[in-house]
């Protein structure tokens, strides 16, 4: 049943349809946050009943979850022998996910009605300050939803995109934290420091506790991130909202098989006319 749109998000505590000073307050404030920190969360952005609906909507889909897993060091690059073994280059992780394509979202479901929300895409780019600024055209990627079990599976890494949109939906039942460092790679590669966030001796790591409903702004390229190892059976479920800097663009064929174990005709009709935006 269609939820009416006022029922997800909490306008009245963040109206970003609306211009006016509270929601210019809160665009300034969310300025600040990135600016200091890399990070943003609106607490709260959705309603109970807003968590209610997107974690049902989760729950009847996570089954089609594309699990995949990869070994991978903070930088996704391959292993350099070149370089002494206790380099952060080379150390390597196991990472897994499994990510439910933007295709298993109705139109008129809850996550979709979130994100085609008045003034949700205007918010986000006044919020990130990006000039160019699109929705990924790709019908499996433009809004997924990360099922992620118990275990370790979102290790340390840099995210390869400059920004990354997220909406927590549900937490396992334990572990799960958000451990960044801020800004931990702005000027230069700041390898020693890194080093020391993956030794567990870091004193810049920071940890955020994210609940459902809570939306996250993230500039994952130049803060080393995490999620805390997960424990219990119950799955967390977080959406992940993606945008791009020209219009038009889809994943690569290769790279959409890795994620979602698929591709559709438009991955390869657009294959090679532009440079490719990945969602990690
Ligand atoms: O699931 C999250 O909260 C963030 C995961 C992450 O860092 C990523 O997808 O790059
Ligand atoms: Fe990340």
């Amino acid at each position: 049943m269609q939820q009416p749109l006022s029922d997800l998000i909490d306008h009245a505590r963040y109206p970003i349809h609306r211009a006016g000073p509270a929601r210019d307050a809160l665009i300034e404030r969310i300025r600040d946050d990135l600016a200091r920190d890399g990070c943003a969360v609106v607490k709260s952005f959705l309603t109970e009943e807003g968590i209610a609906a997107l974690t049902q909507e989760a729950d009847r889909v996570s089954d089609k979850g594309h699990r995949s897993f990869s070994r991978t060091n903070a930088y996704f690059t391959q292993d350099d022998p070149s370089l002494p073994e206790n380099d952060p280059r080379r150390q390597f992780f196991d990472r897994s996910n499994a990510f439910v394509a933007a295709d298993n979202f109705a139109p008129e479901g809850p996550l979709r009605q979130v994100h085609d929300s008045a003034g949700f895409d205007g918010f986000i780019q006044e919020c990130l300050q990006e000039t160019a600024f699109y929705r990924y055209a790709d019908p499996l990627a433009d809004v997924i939803v990360n099922v992620a079990e118990e275990g370790n599976g979102f290790p340390w890494h840099f995210d390869t995109n400059n920004f990354t949109v997220t909406l927590a939906i549900q937490n396992a039942e334990e572990g799960g934290a958000f451990e960044y460092a801020p800004h931990i790679r702005r000027g230069d590669e700041n390898f020693e420091e890194v080093s020391r966030v993956l030794d567990g001796t870091s004193e810049r790591v920071k940890t955020l506790h994210l609940e459902p409903g809570d939306l996250q702004l993230f500039r994952g390229r130049y803060s080393l991130h995490r999620v805390a190892p997960l424990v219990g059976a119950r799955p967390r479920y977080v959406a992940i909202f993606s945008y791009v800097g020209e219009p038009d663009m889809v994943g690569a064929p290769e790279r959409t098989e890795q994620l979602y174990g698929r591709t559709l005709p438009i991955h390869h009709e657009r294959a090679g006319q532009r440079a490719d935006a990945y969602i990690d």
